[in-house]
C-alpha cells in the first residue's frame, strides 16, 4: 500500500468543480478508484481517480520498432501520465458537502489520508453497519447507515459474485444492533450461520425453522437445532387450504369445492375431517378435487397440533432463518406469505414495537414481473408502505431484470456486485437515479466480493470490498478440484478392493 498523504502530482488543463485532471509525479504508482485529496487552508476536496492514461508526443504510432527502440535506448523519456478524477465532495469542519469550489491548474494533489477518508466513509454514528473497506485502501473501513434502510435495500449481482456473503454481513451487523431479522432462504444459504468460531457468538440469537417438507440441504447434524415450522389444520382458512393444495388463485371452481368441503365440516376440523368431507359433496366435484386430495394427504407432515407463529420467529435481536430448501415454489410462497403477512399485520396494529428486516433470497422467484400472487402482493405492499410501520425489505436477486420493477425501484439503497448481463444492467440503471453510467460501466470489472454501494444508506457512492464473514457461510462455490481428488481416491480404493476380491477368488476358487 502506498503512503497516504503523499504527493501525487499537479492539476493541469481544464478542471471544474466536478472533474479535475492531474499529471502524475514520476515514480508514483496509482490505481484506478484510488482516493486523492486537494488541501486548502480551510477545507479539502476529496476525489476519486476514474481514469489513468499515459501519453507521449514523441513516440508516435507511425514510428516503427527501430525508431521507438532508439528513443528508449537513449533514455529519452517524455511520457506523461494523466489521471482524471471526479470530486466526491468538500470536507469542511469534518463534514462532507457537495463540492462547489473551483480547482485551478497547478494545484497539488495528494493521496487521500486515512483520517479524511475515515471521516467520510466510516463516520462515528450509532447506526453505522461495518460492511468492509474501501477498494485499494484496506486501512479505511466502510460503514453504511442503518437509517438508510428505511426505504429498503436491494443486493444485486450475477451468480457467484458474493450476494449471499454480503447479505450475511448485513445480517451480522443488524444482529449486533439488536434488530429483528427474518430470512426467507430457498436454498439454505444461511443455515450454517451458527457454526464456526465467529458463528458461536451469534448462535444464541439465531433460530432456524424448517417445514417437514423442506429437504434441508444440510443435515441436522451439520445445522444443529432446527425447529419445525408446522400448521394446525383447524387454524387454516379455506383459501389457505387451497393454497397448500396447489390450487391456483384463478382456479375458482376448485377453490369453491374446497370452501364447500370446509363449511360442511363439523367439530375439530382436522385434516382427517377435511378428507372425510369429500363424502358430503356431489360426486362430480369429488372427482374434480380427488388429485388435490391425494396431494394434501402426501404432504400431511406439515400439519401438527400447533401453528408456528409470530412470537416464535420475531423477537428483539433475533435472526430467524426460514429454510425453504427443496420445497415447490408455490408452497415456499405460501409459507413465506404466512410469515411476512403476519409480521405486517402485527406492525400495522402496533403489536410489535421494533423494526423488522425481511431478507428475501432469490427474490425474482417470489416477485417476478406481472404476477399477482398473495406473496407478491404482500411484498409490494411492504415495499410501498412498510417504512411507515417499521418493516424493511432486503431484496436479493441475480436477475434485476426479472423482478417486479416497482419493488426494485422502491429499494433506495443498493449493494451491487459484479453484473455483466446488459439487460440486468439496464434494469439497474432504470431502477434508481443514483446509479450513473459510470457505475454501470464499472460493474463488469468488479472482483468477487467487491461492491458498489449506492443510495440512501451511504453519503456518496462507494466502491468497497465487503468484509469477511464472522459466521459460517453455506452454499459457497464448491472446490471442484479438491472434490475430484477425493473422487479419484474413492475410485482407486474401490478398484483395489475389487482386485483383492478377485485374487481371493483365484486362490480359494468360487
Ligand atoms: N467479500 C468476500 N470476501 C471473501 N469471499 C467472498 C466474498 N464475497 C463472496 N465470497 C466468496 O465467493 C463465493 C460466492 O459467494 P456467494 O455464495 O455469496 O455468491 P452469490 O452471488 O450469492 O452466488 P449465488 O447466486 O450462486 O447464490 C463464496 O465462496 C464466498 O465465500
Amino acid at each position: 500500500m502506498h503512503e497516504s498523504g503523499s504527493e501525487l502530482g499537479y492539476t493541469v488543463g481544464e478542471n471544474s468543480s466536478e472533474y479535475f485532471q492531474f499529471v502524475l509525479k514520476p515514480g508514483c504508482a496509482i490505481r484506478r478508484w484510488e482516493y486523492v485529496e486537494i488541501s486548502y487552508p480551510d477545507h479539502s476536496i476529496v476525489g476519486r481517480v476514474e481514469r489513468i492514461a499515459s501519453r507521449s508526443d514523441l513516440l508516435k504510432d507511425n514510428l516503427g520498432y527501430e525508431g521507438v527502440e532508439r528513443y528508449v535506448k537513449n533514455d529519452i523519456n517524455e511520457i506523461v501520465d494523466i489521471c482524471t478524477g471526479s470530486t466526491l465532495g468538500t470536507v469542511e469542519n469534518g463534514k462532507l458537502t457537495k463540492s462547489r469550489y473551483l480547482i485551478r491548474p497547478g494545484t497539488l494533489v495528494k493521496r487521500a489520508g486515512v483520517k479524511i477518508l475515515t471521516e467520510i466513509f466510516n463516520p462515528p454514528e450509532e447506526g453505522a453497519l461495518n460492511v468492509g473497506t474501501l477498494i485499494g485502501r484496506e486501512d479505511v473501513r466502510v460503514s453504511v447507515n442503518v437509517n438508510g434502510l428505511r426505504r429498503h435495500l436491494a443486493i444485486v449481482a450475477q451468480t457467484g459474485a458474493g450476494k449471499s456473503h454480503s447479505a450475511g454481513v448485513i445480517m451480522e451487523e443488524l444482529m449486533k444492533k439488536g434488530a429483528s431479522v427474518i430470512v426467507l432462504d430457498p436454498h439454505a444459504d444461511y443455515v450454517l450461520m451458527r457454526q464456526g468460531e465467529g458463528g458461536r457468538s451469534y448462535s444464541p440469537f439465531i433460530r432456524i425453522f424448517r417445514t417437514p417438507l423442506s429437504t434441508g440441504r444440510y443435515s441436522r447434524d451439520n445445522v444443529g437445532i432446527v425447529e419445525d415450522f408446522t400448521l394446525r389444520f383447524s387454524d387454516l382458512e379455506p383459501d389457505e387450504i387451497s393454497d397448500i393444495m396447489g390450487i391456483k388463485e384463478n382456479w375458482t371452481n376448485l377453490r369453491k369445492i374446497v370452501e364447500d368441503m370446509h363449511s360442511s365440516m363439523k367439530g375439530l376440523k382436522d385434516l382427517e375431517d377435511f378428507m372425510m368431507s369429500t363424502e358430503k359433496i356431489p360426486p362430480e366435484d369429488r372427482k374434480k378435487i380427488s388429485a388435490r386430495i391425494r396431494f394434501i394427504k402426501k404432504i400431511k407432515s406439515i400439519f401438527s397440533t400447533r401453528t408456528t407463529g409470530l412470537k416464535d420467529y420475531v423477537s428483539p435481536g433475533q435472526l430467524s432463518i426460514m429454510d425453504l430448501s427443496g420445497m415447490d415454489q408455490y408452497l415456499a410462497n405460501y409459507f413465506s406469505f404466512r410469515v411476512i403477512n403476519e409480521i405486517m399485520d402485527a406492525k400495522v396494529s402496533y403489536d410489535y414495537e421494533y423494526p423488522v428486516f425481511i431478507f428475501i433470497e432469490e427474490a425474482h422467484n417470489f416477485i417476478p414481473p406481472g404476477t399477482n400472487t398473495k406473496i407478491s402482493q404482500t411484498i409490494k405492499r411492504i415495499a410501498s408502505e412498510g417504512r411507515k410501520f417499521g418493516v424493511f425489505l432486503v431484496v436479493i436477486t441475480q436477475r434485476p431484470g426479472k423482478i417486479d420493477q416497482d419493488v426494485l425501484s422502491q429499494c433506495n439503497s443498493q449493494i451491487i456486485l459484479r453484473v455483466t448481463n446488459p439487460l440486468d444492467k439496464k434494469a439497474l440503471m432504470d431502477s434508481a437515479e443514483s446509479i450513473s453510467d459510470a457505475i454501470i460501466e464499472d460493474l463488469s470489472s468488479l472482483e468477487t466480493g467487491e461492491a458498489i454501494l449506492v443510495g440512501e444508506f451511504v453519503r456518496i457512492p462507494i466502491i468497497a470490498k465487503i468484509r469477511e464473514r464472522e459466521t459460517k457461510e453455506g452454499g459457497g462455490d464448491v472446490d471442484i478440484a479438491s472434490l475430484l481428488i477425493r473422487a479419484r481416491e474413492e475410485r482407486d480404493r474401490n478398484i483395489s478392493i475389487e482386485g483383492d476380491r478377485e485374487r481371493v477368488k483365484n486362490i480359494f476358487g468360487g
